[in-house]
């Protein structure tokens, strides 16, 4: 499935866990020899919501967070159950999933965290303004969504070499556990263009942790309002940050084809 064109392999482990080797993650994330994927989506039972989530980016590192994989996940099951809303088990607590009259599908993406240690950061620091750098940028808004991210808000992104400072921040020593780096350009109060270069995955379509975190960071930045449209290569997301902390995520989801993986 992908969601603006941020594309997952999507696994059914519900009626008989597995548990995939890393390896053979990053064997079936590979594009030209595999099946290829940004992430990996394990449904798996889950005792207290209609289903648990786990998240695997390209390489075979774990993510905690993965909204666009979400959303398409919970569409399957949204189908599956007939159920007008379904909640969600993540390793970033309980999310909510629905959709909507116009067909979009939307995720309550639960509250951001702001402070330096749950990012992580490396060092105490005020998240809203961390020392990352690399040529073209400088000055990031760090947050967790239940996965590390920086923003760089840029005066236009058509400026950026993307692919080549994307790693470089990826791994700077400031992010312990590496980070998803996003470059967003706020073209009105309502509306943000923006490209992820993400942690384990690379140059995406799209990222819609990433395009929470974006919305988060822009209103503590006083750039935006809490209801904002996100661009990203891929399409366009729909962003809230609304009063009660919670970030609210809708936006389209698409199938492309489905099949049987052998694991063994
Ligand atoms: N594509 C995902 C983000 C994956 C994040 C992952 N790259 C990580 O290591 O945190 C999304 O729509 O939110």
């Amino acid at each position: 499935m992908h969601g603006l064109g941020n594309d997952f392999v999507i696994l059914d482990a519900r009626a008989r866990p597995f548990d995939l080797p890393a390896p053979a993650i990053a064997a079936m994330g590979d594009r030209h020899r595999g099946v290829g994927f940004d992430q990996l989506i394990t449904i798996a039972p889950a005792t207290d919501a209609d289903i648990t989530l786990l998240f695997h980016n390209s390489d075979g590192t774990e993510a905690g967070a993965c909204g666009n994989g979400t959303r398409c996940a919970a569409s399957l099951i949204l189908a599956e159950t007939g159920k007008p809303r379904i909640t969600i088990r993540t390793a970033h607590g309980l999310l909510a999933a629905e959709t909507l009259p116009d067909g979009m599908v939307r995720v309550d993406m639960g509250k951001p965290r702001l402070e330096w240690d749950a990012v992580p950061l490396a060092r105490a620091m005020d998240t809203l303004h961390v020392p990352l750098a690399a040529e073209g940028v400088s000055d990031a808004a760090c947050c967790s969504m239940g996965n590390p991210h920086a923003t760089f808000f840029v005066e236009s992104l058509d400026a950026l070499d993307i692919a080549r400072i994307g790693p470089l921040l990826e791994h700077d020593p400031l992010l312990p556990q590496r980070g998803n780096i996003g470059f967003a350009q706020v073209l009105a109060p309502d509306h943000i263009r923006l490209t992820v270069w993400e942690r384990g995955a690379g140059l995406t379509l799209a990222c819609g942790s990433g395009a929470c975190a974006t919305v988060v960071n822009a209103v503590r930045r006083g750039l935006t309002n809490r209801a904002v449209t996100i661009t990203m290569p891929g399409g366009d997301l729909m962003l809230e940050w609304r009063a009660d902390d919670h970030v609210l995520m809708a936006g389209p989801v698409a199938t492309s084809f489905t099949g049987e993986f052998p694991v063994g």
